[in-house]
């Protein structure tokens, strides 16, 4: 399973069409390694469930809306319990890793996995590294236990603590052997589970029994395969309070637009999913929708209409949304990101200006910016059961002997997906989509594109369905749809 020091991809084909995107295992480079049987059997809470152990065979597919006809198409291996597993409790050492930006739920992963290990599988020893990969080789270790995190899930951010760059896969990989690390979990958003992946290789390379798994974590719901992520959930919900107050505050006043800024660098899910939910909003910019302010159909117009029909307006603005109209920046983060420019002031001054100037009208704008108040929060409800599930899957998977893989929600269940499927490309709202199509017919915000553009789009769509590449998060998403040749001219 080696190629240019690069791991194959592992694939198992069956009938109909049927494709299993495996994760490797540890037995693919070290065999015959020993096993033993998972001491859950005698737990008694779990032995009394039918069926509490996951049949071997059993995967998930990508898509689940299908035609009669449709091939099986790709699966990943279901997530959850093997009767057999390939470590014994007392000789685990496992360590705890978050990287990147913050997001809610993430103290709840750290004190599940440690919870898992300590009650499902009587792992005692579980090190948290401080301040991201850069702790590996730079910072101590904390010992985690069930008491340490016992409360932490009520905390926003990371008792661990993050940064961004300073991935040293030599660095880190020698620290993880001289700790006599064999089970590393590693939080983190697409950069981070790069970056994973790198250390898996390097730990394949040297044949080390060592797992490396991801739990992705992204605010900004930007990667791929996966349902969501952890914390979008507690995201949209807390933007509530940022738009509600923007609404208050324009329609309070004569000609009022209270404007939002979201996260989303480059993908704008947090904004498109608080403006669904919220319905007070009337335009919402996101990245992968370009957007012009002057002219015809341009966002000034929109705003002088709706200022006309109702005396006010909510705007939501996504960070990343319209970056190329601002002055370029090559300023990056430590991890390469590009550096945004605030679109939020740009944008208020950009309104003030044309009504002051163009328009000679009284406008009252109300600019918002509660990016890192939501960001900051702890995991709301269903985030934090999110986050127990990711946890407790992730941590079956290790024992089980998995490794260079993420954990993933994939239509609703607990999935191991390989890294090359998490790390191959960014995930984004795609606006020939119906989601785009269902905001757009909230809002009644003009599209701000012409057809020629939505059937050009739709073309680079369906390439990219035929490579199952797909939204995520509702129904359609999912499914193995085809996209008519004839493009309604109504639509989006
Ligand atoms: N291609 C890569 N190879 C190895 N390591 C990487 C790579 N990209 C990023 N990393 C490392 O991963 C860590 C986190 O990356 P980054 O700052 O991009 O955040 P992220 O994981 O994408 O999270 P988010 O963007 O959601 O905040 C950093 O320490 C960075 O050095
Ligand atoms: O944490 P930093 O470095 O300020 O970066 C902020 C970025 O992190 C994210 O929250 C996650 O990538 C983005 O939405 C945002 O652009
Ligand atoms: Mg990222």
């Amino acid at each position: 399973m080696e190629s240019n020091g690069i791991s194959e991809q592992k694939i198992i084909t069956g009938d109909s069409g049927y494709i299993l995107q495996d994760v490797p295992h540890l037995t693919d480079y070290i065999p015959d390694l020993p096993t033993y049987s998972n001491p859950l059997q005698d737990n008694p809470a779990y032995s009394v469930v039918k069926q509490y152990f996951v049949h071997v065979d059993d995967s998930v597919p990508q898509k689940i809306v299908v035609h009669k006809d449709s091939p099986r198409g790709i699966h990943f291996r279901r997530a959850g319990p093997r009767q057999k597993i390939y470590f014994e409790p007392d000789e685990v050492r496992a360590c705890i890793v978050t990287c990147g930006g913050l997001c809610p739920g993430l103290n709840t992963v750290i004190r599940e996995i440690v919870y898992s290990l300590y009650h499902m599988y009587g792992v005692t020893r579980v090190l948290g590294i401080e301040g991201g990969y850069k702790g590996f080789y730079a910072r101590n270790t904390i010992p985690l236990t069930p008491k340490v995190v016992n409360d932490i899930h009520k905390r926003g951010g990371t008792i661990l603590g993050t940064s961004r760059g300073g991935h040293d896969t030599s660095k880190i990989v020698h620290s993880i052997q001289d700790r006599g690390i064999n089970q590393v979990y590693i939080i983190g958003g697409d950069g981070t589970q790069k970056g994973a992946s790198v250390i898996f290789e390097e730990i394949r390379r040297r044949g080390l029994k060592v797992v490396v798994a991801g739990i992705p974590k992204t605010i900004d719901n930007d990667i791929p395969v996966i349902d969501r992520s952890f914390g979008f959930d507690t995201a949209v919900e807390e933007a509530q309070r940022a738009i509600n107050a923007a609404h208050v505050e324009a329609e309070s006043v004569e000609n009022g637009i209270g404007l939002v800024k979201l996260m989303g660098r480059y993908s704008g899910f947090i904004a498109m999913y608080a403006t669904l939910a919220s319905r007070d909003v009337d335009c919402c910019l996101i990245p992968e929708s370009p957007f012009y302010l002057d002219g015809k159909g341009g966002l000034y117009e929109y705003i002088e209409k709706q200022l006309k029909e109702n005396g006010h307006m909510v705007i939501v603005i996504a960070e990343g949304a319209g970056q190329e109209l601002l002055s370029e920046s090559m300023q990056q983060d430590a991890s390469g990101n590009k550096l945004l420019q605030d679109v939020g002031l740009w944008i208020s001054q950009g309104i003030k200006d044309y009504f002051s100037k163009q328009k000679k009208m009284t406008i009252n704008l109300k600019y918002i910016d509660p990016t890192y108040m939501i960001r900051a929060v702890p995991g709301n409800a269903a985030d934090n059961v999110y986050c127990t599930l990711l946890a407790q899957s992730v941590v079956h998977g290790a024992m089980a002997g998995y490794t260079g893989f993420t954990s993933g929600l994939v239509n609703g269940r607990q999935t191991y997906i390989p890294f090359y499927r998490i790390n191959e490309k960014q995930h984004k709202v795609v606006i020939t989509d119906r989601m785009w199509a269902r905001l757009l017919s909230s809002t009644n915000q003009p599209s701000f594109i012409s057809n020629k553009e939505v059937i050009e789009d739709r073309k680079e769509h369906i390439s990219g369905e035929e490579k199952n590449e797909e939204t995520q998060l509702l129904d359609d998403e999912n499914c193995a749809d085809v996209v008519p040749e004839n493009v309604d001219d109504s639509h989006p």
